[in-house]
């Protein structure tokens, strides 16, 4: 049921991250934030305590939606780490502050990673695509709009077929396209010069998380020597990863893999339809980042520089004091 408290917004937000009707990484960050400055635009709270704690309840609700993508408690974190102030006045003004400056942040880093990615195409190079990564459409976005000449192979992405998007936003780019089913990807692997795949997180150990079947391209990828580069913002670098956590891939409906019809067909085979997998570092060229690009296996060291060794739940009430 809907917490009372809780602005519509907030409702409205957390299932649309729950139904994928917003996906990507990046604008679930995006969506998240706005989210909270909703809560503390409307927020009734008379008092401070309860003002704080509205705003935790609107966090732990957006980030109960979706297991994987840390972009989304990163958000939450740099928002609700910054909000302070003795009265309610002050502390809506922060979250308000906090809110618009992520935003802005987030919209500044995508386009700085897309030129650090776009250095590493040439004019004529040929791209395979996996799934709908805004990060990694920034990389070629940037490179056309460097005059470079790029053709892209995209895979359709199955179950939800996000290719598709990835398709027509590279058709209106004047990238020429060729849409493939995943399982034709290995025979088209020769013929292109890069794999270009977002992420949904980054481990400290430098393994990229992403969409299902990233890890299988990956591999047939080093095995035809094909370079794999994946884009993500800094927000992708999963901080409870540095001390030993591992990252939870999401389990999604089986009705996105089968139909009703089908499900009644096969009776009672299992169905299962995990959204993500782990890539293992020795298999990626390049994390491409804002801040430049990594390889896998040095992306620790910024993890450390911009989250430290630890890292809060400021989503969480301190103990002891409920409201
Ligand atoms: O942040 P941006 O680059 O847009 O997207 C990053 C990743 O998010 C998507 O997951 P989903 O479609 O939300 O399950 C894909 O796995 C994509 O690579």
């Amino acid at each position: 049921m809907a917490d009372p408290q809780l602005h519509p917004t907030v409702e409205a937000t957390a299932t649309e991250i729950a139904s994928m009707e917003v996906r990507g990484a990046a604008p679930i960050a995006a969506a998240a934030a706005s989210a909270l400055r909703a809560q503390a635009v409307e927020s009734t709270a008379a008092t401070p305590a309860g003002f704080e704690s509205t705003l935790r309840a609107a966090g732990r609700r957006l980030q109960a939606t979706r297991p994987t993508a840390v972009s989304l408690p990163n958000a939450l974190r740099y928002v609700l780490q910054r909000m302070d102030g003795e009265t309610v006045g002050g502390l809506r003004a922060s979250v308000i502050r906090a809110a618009d400056e992520f935003v802005d942040r987030l919209d500044r880093a995508q386009a700085d990673l897309g030129a650090v990615g776009a250095n590493r195409l040439r004019d004529g190079d040929r791209v395979m695509t996996h799934c709908h990564s805004t990060d990694a459409l920034a990389c070629i976005e940037a490179a056309v709009e460097q005059g470079k000449g790029i053709s892209a192979v995209v895979k359709e992405t199955r179950p939800r077929n996000q290719g598709h998007i990835t398709a027509r936003e590279l058709r209106d780019l004047g990238v020429d396209v060729t849409l493939i089913v995943d399982s034709a990807a290995r025979r088209y692997l020769g013929a292109v010069d890069h794999v270009l795949v977002g992420a949904d997180s980054i481990a400290a150990d430098g393994s990229l998380i992403n969409k299902i079947g990233t890890s299988g391209l990956a591999v047939n990828a080093r095995d035809r020597g094909t370079p794999i580069m994946a884009a993500a913002q800094t927000i992708k670098l999963h901080p409870d990863t540095l001390t030993g956590h591992t990252v939870e891939i999401e389990m999604r409906d089986e009705s996105e893999v089968v139909d009703s019809e089908t499900r009644a067909e096969i009776g009672d085979i299992a169905v299962e339809n995990p959204a993500f997998d782990v890539t293992p570092p020795r298999y990626v060229d390049a994390i491409i980042t804002e801040r430049g690009q990594f390889p896998p296996e040095s992306i620790v060291t910024l993890m450390r520089e911009l989250f430290g060794e630890s890292v809060g739940e400021p989503w969480e009430e301190p103990t002891g004091e409920t409201e």
